[in-house]
């Protein structure tokens, strides 16, 4: 193979088109002379749309393509919201590097009203989260969740044909696509704790390849990297998917991180919080006892719950 061409497999979702156009954009920025290629594919949770993600099961459903592209030898990283990636990789494939994290907060979109606490008695709410689902219901059960799926731009669209009143998405998203314009308001941690891994984007590649792993080392961002995998831990002992009511978000003050998580029912009647702080260096031990913490406050129960429907 070429030694100064990288190829980037990456599904086609606008979304997704652009932060595998910022990680080609930074390596030429950083390797003068490299070569980088982007290889748009589908993958399965593209092309079934139409049905609620917490049944289509099955994990990975936006990563699987990617993954065997890259084990074929026919592209050599993938580019991922963090949000997105499983928590476990097929054998030669490793999540390399973290880069920057964007905005991590969700965002308020509506054509009427500026924040949730405008929106009148039963008006409607587009999302497909859970986790959305779950912290919306809590702090307004008056209002109606109904679902929101597709890309940013199809979601956008629906609110656009009058179909919600408002709809929640990860600011991140919009941020990126140069649709800041659109969001109403910015929902704080405390209204909306983000997903894992929100609003960061993460580099994977073949574990062996030293040539690719040295020419992606300058994209990661240590900081974001310890938030993350934090973040990640706890999600990971909790054995949630892409697809459940789980919420977890790390900040850092300096080597300090301060690990905010919570479980909530999926109908608003119940979340379980909690939080931890330690050594950034503790990142993952971290996330592991904010789990074990939740699931001793009965989160268990809860997830079984969302696990056996799903
Ligand atoms: N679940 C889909 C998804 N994956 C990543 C983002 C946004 C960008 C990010 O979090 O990095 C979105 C859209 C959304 O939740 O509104």
């Amino acid at each position: 193979m070429s030694q100064n061409l990288i190829r980037i497999a990456t599904r086609k979702s606008p979304l997704a088109m652009w932060q595998a156009e910022f990680v080609k954009a930074e390596l030429e920025r950083i390797h003068p002379g490299l070569v980088v290629e982007l290889l748009p594919m589908s993958t399965k949770g593209d092309i079934i749309l139409d049905t609620p993600l917490a049944k289509v099961g099955g994990k990975g459903l936006f990563v699987k393509e990617l993954e065997v592209a890259m084990l074929a030898g026919e592209a050599d990283i993938a580019v991922h919201s963090m949000k997105d990636v499983p928590v476990e990789f097929p054998e030669g494939l490793g999540l390399e590097v973290i880069c920057e994290r964007e905005d991590p907060r969700d965002a308020f979109v509506s054509n009427t009203y500026k924040s949730i606490d405008e929106l009148p008695e039963g008006a409607v709410v587009g999302t497909s989260s859970l986790r959305r689902q779950c912290q919306i219901r809590a702090a307004r059960p008056d209002l109606v969740i109904k679902d929101l799926r597709g890309n940013v731009g199809t979601r956008l669209g629906k609110l656009d044909a009058g179909e919600y009143d408002a709809i929640i998405l990860a600011a991140a998203g919009l941020i990126r696509l140069e649709l800041n314009e659109r969001i109403a308001s910015f929902i704080s941690e405390e209204e909306s704790l983000p997903a894992n891994g929100q609003g960061a984007v993460g580099i994977e590649c073949r574990t062996d390849d030293e040539r690719v792993k040295a020419l992606l080392a300058p994209l990661e961002h240590k900081e974001t990297r310890h938030r993350v995998l934090a973040e990640r831990a706890m999600n990971t002992r909790l054995e949630g998917g892409c697809q459940v009511p789980i919420g977890a978000f790390a900040t850092l003050e300096g080597d300090t991180l301060h690990l905010r998580g919570l479980v909530g029912n999926p109908d608003g009647s119940e979340i379980i919080r909690g939080e931890v702080t330690g050594s950034s260096a503790d990142f993952e031990q971290l996330g592991i006892s904010l789990a074990e913490e939740l699931l001793s406050k009965g989160a268990k129960t809860i997830l079984d719950a969302v696990y056996n429907k799903a």
